[in-house]
């Protein structure tokens, strides 16, 4: 059987590792019109703001080892069309040369694209997006440039709060613009988000919520950047205001989400049984809302691709679903949440209870690294079932989340949470321990 898979990127890496590794009798063509796979975007902010050495081990495969495994593979090649009816993908490669592969079964793993702010001087110099690693690079290369003294940064969530620390840390000014009243408003409550606010004010980022930007002006490049509340001279502009999918080349034939992304079933599968699509161009299924909808992350893009594969290599997997796991680090501070907000369960009609708590990590006779955490637990009125989790500190949570993930996945209530056998030792917590005592405090 022949599986072609448009798109090498993270989705489409784990979708052809498990064909390529699992089962040798499929012949396996990928497609994809960079020059370049595996890059892990969200180390674009490390390397830019001098964090981590260089980019070098930001990939985490290459080309070679496709073909090693078997896989023919078309790099700087563009899919231009599909024929869903002949069962045949169409592309041009680097030297303008038509491709045409006929396939058994096809992998979309188009991904997603970022979404461009529809304002007046879009075509002036010194303007960046952040999505593929050539894009970090001009990133990088501009804020070089000495007489770059001053960044706007257009989207508070998480690419434009990492690349505002990573300017920063370049010693930039930096004016950071979001159209909600905090950063990270899609993925925390008022309460969590501000305590990201103010850790980017204490570390010198000039903050402009509530305010949208309407042009960029200048010459040649751009000199100003205008909103609905000022202008601001400015020396570059990184635009970071979310991504849209990249279905075009599916959306007249197969069925689609209300943001265009391709709607799957619990195999990956479109409304098309021979096609599958994974990653950022498809839909997900939420635990937290029970519902479908749209998440694009790596951590979805490769655990999609590895159940399509299984699916199409002959393994039936079923796709359990996800939270929406998610976690962000600035200058030391560490947020990470799961599942709903308060404010994102109101957004969809859900009828939601919390409970909250902040204490030590660790008792408080341990002097050293022992910082305080605040957690937040949102839990379905009627049901009582945990449905997001939030959680601060500027120790390392993470642990604490996947567990939330996991309770969550698990359609656990905060009523079961309450006695949950949870370890103490003071070099790790305390006796009550805030995810306990949170959980006690539920009303
Ligand atoms: C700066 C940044 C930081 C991020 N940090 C994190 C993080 O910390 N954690 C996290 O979970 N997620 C993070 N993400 C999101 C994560 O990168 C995406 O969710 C992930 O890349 C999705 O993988 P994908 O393979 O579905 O799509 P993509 O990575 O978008 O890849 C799609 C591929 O398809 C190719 N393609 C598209 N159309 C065609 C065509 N017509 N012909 C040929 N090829 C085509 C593209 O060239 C691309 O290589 C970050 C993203 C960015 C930009
Ligand atoms: N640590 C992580 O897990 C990371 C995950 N990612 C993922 O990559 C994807 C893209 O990230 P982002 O581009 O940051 O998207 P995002 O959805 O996280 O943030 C977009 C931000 O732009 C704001 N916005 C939208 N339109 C605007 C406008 N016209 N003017 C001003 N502000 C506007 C929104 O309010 C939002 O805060 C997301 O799915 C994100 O979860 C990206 C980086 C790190």
């Amino acid at each position: 059987m022949k599986t072609v898979i448009i798109g090498t990127n993270h989705a489409g890496i784990a979708a052809a590792n498990t064909l390529l590794d699992n089962y040798p009798d499929q012949e396996i063509v990928m497609i994809d019109r960079n020059s370049n796979l595996s890059y892990l975007g969200c180390g674009t902010a490390l390397w830019v703001g001098r964090q981590i050495d260089g980019y070098e081990g930001l990939f985490y495969t290459n080309e070679e080892e496709f073909i090693h495994k078997g896989a023919r593979i078309h790099m700087e090649t563009a899919v231009d069309k599909i024929d869903f009816n002949g069962k045949k993908v169409y592309a041009t490669d680097r030297d303008g040369k038509e491709i045409v592969e006929d396939y058994d079964k096809l992998i979309l793993a188009t991904g997603s694209r970022p979404i461009i702010p529809n304002i007046p001087g879009k075509d002036l110099e010194g303007l960046h997006f952040l999505k593929l690693f050539q894009e970090g690079q001009e990133v990088d290369k501009d804020l070089s440039r000495p007489e770059v003294e001053t960044v706007a940064v257009i989207g508070a969530g998480y690419i434009g709060v990492e690349i505002a620390e990573a300017a920063r840390r370049r010693g930039k000014n930096v004016l950071l613009f979001d159209a909600e009243s905090t950063s990270l408003a899609s993925y925390y409550d008022e309460e969590f988000a501000k305590l990201m606010d103010k850790n980017l004010e204490d570390n010198g980022i000039e903050l402009h919520f509530g305010e949208l930007a309407t042009a960029y002006e200048g010459d040649k490049r751009v000199e100003r950047l205008v909103t609905d509340k000022g202008s601001y001279d400015v020396d570059m502009v990184i635009n970071a205001i979310g991504f849209t999918a990249n279905a075009a080349l599916g959306a007249d034939d197969l069925e689609t989400f209300r943001n265009g992304a391709y709607l799957v079933d619990n195999h990956q599968q479109t409304s098309n049984p021979d096609v599958y699509a994974v990653g950022d161009c498809a839909t997900i299924y939420s635990n937290a809302l029970q519902d479908t909808t749209y998440i694009a992350l790596a951590s979805n893009a490769v655990r999609s691709g590895i159940v399509a594969g299984h699916n199409i290599g002959g393994t039936v997997v079923d796709a359990i679903g996800v939270q929406g796991s998610n976690g962000i680090s600035i200058f030391g501070l560490d947020l990470v949440s799961t599942g709903l907000s308060v404010k994102a369960a109101d957004k969809f009609g859900i009828e939601v209870l919390s409970t909250e708590f902040e204490d030590l990590q660790k008792p408080a006779f341990i002097k050293e690294n022992n910082e305080m955490v605040k957690i937040k637990i949102v839990y379905e009125k009627g049901s009582r079932r945990i449905v997001g989790a939030q959680l601060a500190s500027r120790q390392d949570m993470s642990g604490t989340i996947h567990m939330f993930s996991l309770a969550i996945q698990e359609k656990l209530t905060i009523d079961k949470l309450k006695l949950l056998d949870i370890f103490f030792l003071p070099h790790f917590n305390q006796p009550y321990n805030y995810i306990t005592v949170a959980a006690l405090k539920a009303e």
